[in-house]
């Protein structure tokens, strides 16, 4: 418990001097996720509440989350079905709050992020994304705070990927610290083929991931993987022997994650995640995903994602 303790307050000590210097994004305590209002960079300054409220306004879908106090693993759900699990401005806001609260839950070691009804999410909303093309460094903004603190979670965390997860969907795969995939599933990172680059800061956590020439590839080539060619490519930790229902799949994946990274103490366990994020606190990771926010606003709302929408592109 003492060395949890150190390493909480040294990364508190962390993120605190990143505030002071105006470098608002990463989290931890809920007492320091508070004092986040606002995630600055060089160049811009964001107000996460006023984003949000701008974000309400765009109803459609939720996002649940389930603790289960006994295993500590939690599962969060995307739950847009008709969409694929696409995610609406109200999504984005249901999942920052979830974040908060999986901040609060000291008794958790484990998260598995799904989508609902055997998808995982075929990324942004496109009704949504039509009536935001004015809003997208904002929305860039709000993302990055909370996938950021999605992956700064002292909780070991899985996305089980069943049938889509594309362009957004895909992004959020990469906050987490595992990625699972149902064999008949299929991942792509398809932002260029509907004229933008990344929003949800993949690029940043890609190259981290898989390093530079890698996530040059999956973005620059939009190609779409099936769960075979994931996993000989590494971008999945494990494949699902044989396409189940939902739910079993769901289930296999709690315990592949129990049984191979939640199985020993969860003060431990947490400690050691939480160590982890230490190492990781860097300026870079800010400055990285601050410059991927410019870069995706140069192309949000522009001619080449304008015409991608007209062509209502299947990624098949
Ligand atoms: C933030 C930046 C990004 O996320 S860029 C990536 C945005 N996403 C996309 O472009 C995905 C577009 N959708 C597709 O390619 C196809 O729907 C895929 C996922 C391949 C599934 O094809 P298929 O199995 O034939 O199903 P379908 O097309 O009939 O879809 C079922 C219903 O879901 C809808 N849907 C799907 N994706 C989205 C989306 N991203 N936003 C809003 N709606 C979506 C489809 O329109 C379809 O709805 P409906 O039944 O026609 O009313």
């Amino acid at each position: 418990m003492d060395l949890l303790k150190t390493i909480m307050v040294a990364v508190v000590s962390i993120v605190s001097s990143m505030f002071s210097t105006g470098v608002r994004l990463l989290r931890l305590p809920r007492s320091v996720a508070l004092a986040a209002r606002s995630l600055g960079s060089a160049s811009a300054t964001f107000n996460l509440p006023t984003i949000r409220q701008e974000l309400e306004k765009f109803q459609g879908g939720s996002v649940e989350l389930e603790l289960d106090e006994q295993s500590g693993i939690a599962v969060m759900t995307l739950n847009n079905p008709k969409r694929l699990n696409a995610l609406t401005g109200k999504m984005m806001v249901d999942m920052a709050d979830h974040i908060n609260s999986l901040e609060r839950w000291t008794a958790g070691k484990g998260l598995v992020l799904v989508g609902t009804s055997g998808n995982f999410c075929s990324g942004g909303d496109l009704t949504f994304v039509r009536k935001a093309l004015h809003y997208g460094e904002e929305m860039a903004a709000f993302q990055h705070n909370t996938l950021t603190r999605l992956l700064n979670l002292p909780l070991v965390s899985v996305a089980l990927l069943q049938g889509h997860a594309l362009g957004g969907g895909a992004e959020l795969s990469t906050a987490c610290d595992f990625r699972v995939m149902s064999s008949s599933a299929r991942i792509g990172f398809v932002q260029i083929k509907m004229g933008v680059t990344t929003g949800w800061g993949a690029t940043t956590r890609l190259v981290r991931l898989f390093g530079r020439q890698k996530a040059l590839a999956l973005l620059t080539s939009a190609r779409v993987f099936s769960a075979e060619e994931a996993a000989t490519e590494g971008l999945v930790d494990h494949v699902l022997s044989y396409a189940l229902q939902h739910e079993e799949e769901l289930a296999e994946c709690k315990k592949w994650l129990a049984s191979n990274y939640c199985c020993h103490d969860t003060d431990l366990s947490r400690a050691v995640k939480s160590s982890v994020v230490y190492s990781d606190l860097s300026r870079e990771l800010v400055e990285s995903l601050a410059n991927e926010r410019r870069v995706f606003g140069q192309f949000w709302g522009g001619p080449a994602q304008k015409a991608a929408l007209d062509a209502k592109i299947k990624h098949k």
